[in-house]
């Protein structure tokens, strides 16, 4: 096995929820011990150090609720799915990383032999483990051992840019699949970390003009210091979803949105994007929200409207790292508050709480290695 293992002291630490919605850091797997002898590493697998790590809604929500519809949280469990870090240790199997190579991670581990996995999707994996989705532990730790495949390389990408590659996966795989293209009037529900993202990707795709919607006031300044020519839409309370559209296509100088990317997941939100979308247009719904919506069926059907939908992505990684890499993606702004692994309680309370006017809140962790 090719280590430098041998050389590490810090133990191992993780952040854990639990089903009575506690919130802790504690030791976790793999032990020091085991990282340095390369004792749990199977085939395939690598040792990283994670370096840093993004607060996901889904992580908050694990926390809070103790569930995201069907995947719910049954015992002690770690969060977290969005990390970079640097290698390690390698088993011997693995030839296309060794220790200080820097990636980002991809969060997901497929069976490789269903139908989903065997034509390319494999997002809709049968067999699909999540880390961090009940019951797989997530990546909130100092030392992860995870199968190499889906260690991406970065170069000398920043650890924070590497762990933003998760959330810039999921949407870039909604405007890869709504099919963004040059000119196209768009309109991005939603001025959260996925939207701002999307807004970042539909940009570059060279939309225009676009529309972003939030009922936040700091969530649109912050969409206008990222992409200047935007227009941000405030939503009001007590506005009805046809009202909201008429303002919104107003708000786009009078042209219809060909394609709305809705980014809440939230049942207004989305029929306000179906009552704006244009005769033929598309509505593609990256957010996630209740198990059942009311929705415009008779406009969706005389409008010939598409409905599409996200879930999470594939074939991401190395398309992303490009963008970013180049610059066509700037993601530099979106990490508005860094802890470290130990404070990580007041990462997750800072995430939580609208006030604080928190983007994205990354947890870092020390390494007592130096690449
Ligand atoms: N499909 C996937 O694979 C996938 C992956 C990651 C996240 N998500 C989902 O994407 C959504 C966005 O994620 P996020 O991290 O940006 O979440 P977020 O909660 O930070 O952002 C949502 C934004 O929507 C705004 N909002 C709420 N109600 C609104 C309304 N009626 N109109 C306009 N804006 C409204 C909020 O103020 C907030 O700024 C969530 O539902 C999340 O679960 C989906
Ligand atoms: O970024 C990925 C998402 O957060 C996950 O799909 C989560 O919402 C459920 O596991
Ligand atoms: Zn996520
Ligand atoms: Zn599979």
């Amino acid at each position: 096995m090719a280590t430098v293992t041998e050389t590490i002291s810090l133990p191992n630490i993780g952040v854990f929820t639990d089903p009575a919605h506690k919130l802790w850091v504690a030791e976790s797997g793999p032990t020091l011990d085991s990282v340095k002898k390369g004792q749990d590493l199977k085939h395939g697998e690598v040792t990283i150090g994670i370096k840093s790590t993004g607060i996901c809604g889904s992580d908050i929500h694990f926390w809070h609720a103790g569930r995201i519809g069907p995947m719910v949280v049954t015992d002690t469990h770690i969060l977290g799915h969005e990390s970079a870090g640097v290698i390690l240790a390698t088993h011997p199997s693995v030839t296309h990383l060794k220790p200080g190579d820097r990636v980002a991670i991809e969060p997901d581990i497929i069976c490789n032999q269903c139908e989903p996995c065997l034509t390319g999707r494999y997002n809709g994996c049968l067999n699909m483990r999540f880390l961090s989705t009940p019951p797989i532990d997530g990546l909130l730790r100092r030392y992860v051992n995870h199968p190499a495949v889906w260690c991406h390389k970065i170069g000398d990408m920043s650890f924070e840019n590497g762990a933003l590659l998760e959330p810039l996966s999921v949407a870039l795989a909604g405007v890869e699949r709504a099919g963004v293209k040059l000119g196209d009037p768009v309109l991005i529900c939603g001025a959260g970390p996925i939207g701002l993202i999307t807004l970042l990707c539909a940009a570059a795709a060279g939309a225009e003009p676009i529309v972003v919607t939030d009922i936040d006031e700091g969530r649109l300044s912050f969409a206008k210091e990222l992409i200047p020519r935007v227009r941000t839409f405030k939503v009001e309370r007590g506005v009805g979803e046809e009202e909201a559209a008429k303002q919104i296509v107003a708000l786009a100088g009078g042209v219809q949105p060909s394609i709305a990317l809705e980014c809440t997941g939230v049942e207004s939100s989305v029929n306000s994007a179906i009552h704006s979308v244009k005769f033929g247009g598309k509505v593609f719904v990256i957010g996630v929200g209740k198990p059942e919506m009311r929705l415009p069926f008779m406009r969706l059907s005389t409008q010939e409207i598409d409905l599409q939908f996200q879930y999470r992505y594939a074939n991401t990684w190395p398309r992303a790292i490009r963008l970013v890499e180049s610059g066509v993606v700037d993601l530099g702004r979106l990490v508005t508050h860094r802890f470290d692994i130990e404070d990580a309680v007041r990462a997750f309370e800072t995430a939580a709480d609208p006030k604080t006017g928190a983007i994205k809140v990354q947890i870092q962790s020390e390494l007592d290695v130096q690449w």
